[in-house]
């Protein structure tokens, strides 16, 4: 994707299996929402090879598009509209797209109680809360069935109850209904807990693609050791923790207080992978 002279996606290649949770990250700017717009097919690439559901999504029909859910940034619909008015409207638009074995919409009631709105379906628009707000963008997304579905930074605002209900959805999404779904969050937590696969843009590049566990062995070096000896405070990163704790123990025996051994989080290794990539030449790793 090339805006003027300026490169702002080069060589993103990856793909999504049905089932399949994708956690998009990267930094402000690092192209993100570019990449899922343009599988979305809400913008035109400059060159490159796109699938989504067999389709290019520059030439997508309504026939594609019933099949494709969208949660985008931020989304506005006029604010008289009520909760379950708007989702029902919205709603009617899918029935002619139903199949064998997607029966399309979502029924309204059901998918209003599924993202936690019962209590506010009879409200108007703008009388939610950010994350009541949020919430029906979600429902928005999803009211269609999409076998593929693009979350983009979906829970920005969401409270932690609301948080977890998310998360719930999004497995249910991918277990029972076998939507492939790619979000974008900069919740590295919910990327851990929510991703099948992660993969890291920085600067337009995918410097990293794998699980949590596969990206944290990327800097297994990083175990951090803390511990005190009389009162003082020691920190110490390792690739050996078992062997690095056992010759402190030789080396100070019972003096040793307060002994942590903390593995790497996902937060580490972002952090680590985009400071490496942002630092050096840009290290481009493609799997899968
Ligand atoms: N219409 C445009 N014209 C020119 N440059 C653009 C345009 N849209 C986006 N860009 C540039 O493309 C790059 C990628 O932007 P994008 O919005 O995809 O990043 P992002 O990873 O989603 O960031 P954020 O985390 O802030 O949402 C940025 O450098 C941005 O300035």
């Amino acid at each position: 994707m090339r805006y003027g002279d300026h490169d702002v996606l080069d060589g993103v290649t990856f793909s999504v299996q049905r089932g399949e949770v994708l956690a998009l990250l990267g930094p402000n700017g690092a192209g993100k929402t570019t990449t899922i717009e343009i599988l979305e097919g809400f913008r035109e690439r400059s060159a490159g090879e796109v699938t989504v559901l067999g389709t290019d999504p520059a030439h997508g029909d309504e026939r594609w598009r019933a099949r494709v859910g969208v949660v985008l940034q931020s989304w506005r619909d006029h604010g008289k509209w009520r909760v379950r008015e708007l989702l029902a409207h919205q709603g009617r638009y899918y029935a002619s797209y139903s199949t064998g074995t997607v029966r399309r919409p979502w029924d309204v009631d059901e998918l209003i109680a599924t993202v936690g709105l019962t209590a506010h379906a009879d409200k108007r628009i703008r009388a939610l809360s950010g994350g009541q707000r949020r919430r029906l963008d979600v429902a928005v997304g999803i009211v269609g069935r999409p076998e593929v579905l693009f979350l983009d930074e979906p829970t920005t605002g969401f409270d932690p109850e609301a948080r977890r209900e998310f998360h719930e959805l999004v497995r249910r999404l991918s277990g029972r209904e076998d939507t492939a779904i790619l979000l974008t969050t900069h919740d590295l937590a919910e990327a851990e807990k929510l991703s099948d696969r992660i993969v890291i843009l920085t600067g337009g590049r995918i410097t990293a693609d794998g699980t949590a566990e596969e990206l944290a062995r990327r800097i297994a070096g990083e175990y951090e050791v803390r511990w005190a000896v009389g009162g003082t405070r020691n920190t110490c990163t390792t690739a050996e923790p078992a062997l690095f704790v056992h010759e402190l123990y030789v080396r100070h025996g019972a003096a040793i207080t307060d002994l942590q051994v903390r593995r790497p989080t996902l937060e580490d290794v972002y952090l680590s992978l985009v400071r490496r990539a942002e630092s050096g030449p840009a290290p481009r790793e493609v799997t899968g």
